[in-house]
């Protein structure tokens, strides 16, 4: 008996387009993210690997994804559960920051310190900042704890107790469980599910809507480990452009 977890990063955004640090800022997908939302809603159909269950962050490139993919899979009317546990990393004091800018003034050391460093986080970002999400009434279950900065660390602490009281229940119940969220929430969970080390993860970049597939056993261990992208051309022309954002 193996579990059936599909991991899903949105499409491109506007900022990914812009090359800027996005983080908690909600920002909507563009036209290439749409189009990558419903060719990965096609590739979950080709595939047969279809959810019973969707999990998504609180940002709207992450719905808007998960909305189009399944309505393309005739899939819409699964059960949906949003939690800020899977939104992306908070990108601090960097969010709405320009990618090459800071690379050209920060210097290539600083800027992938900051990028994917495990245990690093940016400067944090000043509570009356166009870009915070302090006071933001869809945050407000979350008190005065809404990040202002955030490392990949941190981000693994804050989702991986919703991975044991949720979506791991979910797969033990035997459902097919698409979560669909973020380049660095992603990361972190496939640092969690492949035990990658905390140096390792550095050089791990995950690719906009082309769903990835792991099969795990009993104990939640990969029995294909890294999973299985289903179009993996396409991942990796994609992994490279998120390797290099910032460097053009
Ligand atoms: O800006 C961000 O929030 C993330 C994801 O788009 O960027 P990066 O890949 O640089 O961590």
């Amino acid at each position: 008996m193996t579990y059936t977890l599909i991991l899903l990063r949105h499409g491109h955004s506007e900022w990914n387009a812009k090359n800027l640090f996005t983080g908690w800022v909600d920002v909507d997908l563009n036209d290439q993210g749409r189009a990558e939302a419903a060719r990965g809603g096609e590739l979950l159909v080709e595939n047969g690997v279809l959810p019973d269950v969707l999990y998504t962050s609180r940002l709207k490139r992450a719905i808007n994804t998960a909305n189009l993919a399944l309505a393309t899979a005739d899939r819409g009317w699964i059960d949906v559960k949003r939690d800020w546990r899977l939104n992306e990393r908070h990108y601090g004091a960097l969010q709405g920051k320009d990618k090459a800018q800071t690379l050209a003034e920060f210097g290539e050391e600083q800027f992938m310190e900051w990028r994917r460093s495990y245990d690093t986080p940016p400067p944090a970002l000043a509570d009356d900042s166009e870009f915070s999400q302090v006071g933001d009434p869809r945050y407000a279950d979350l008190g005065d704890a809404v990040p202002r900065t955030e490392c990949l660390k941190d981000v693994l602490v804050r989702l991986l107790p919703y991975w044991e009281s949720d979506i791991k229940e979910d797969l033990k119940a035997g459902k097919t469980v698409l979560v669909t969220a973020h380049g660095n929430s992603l990361r972190a969970l496939v640092k969690h599910l492949d035990g990658i080390s905390d140096d390792d993860i550095a050089a791990l970049n995950i690719p906009t809507g082309i769903p990835l597939v792991y099969e795990l056993d009993e104990d939640f261990q990969p029995v294909n480990p890294g999973g299985r992208y289903l179009d993996p051309e396409a991942a990796a022309e994609s992994i490279k452009a998120v390797a290099n954002q910032g460097k053009k």
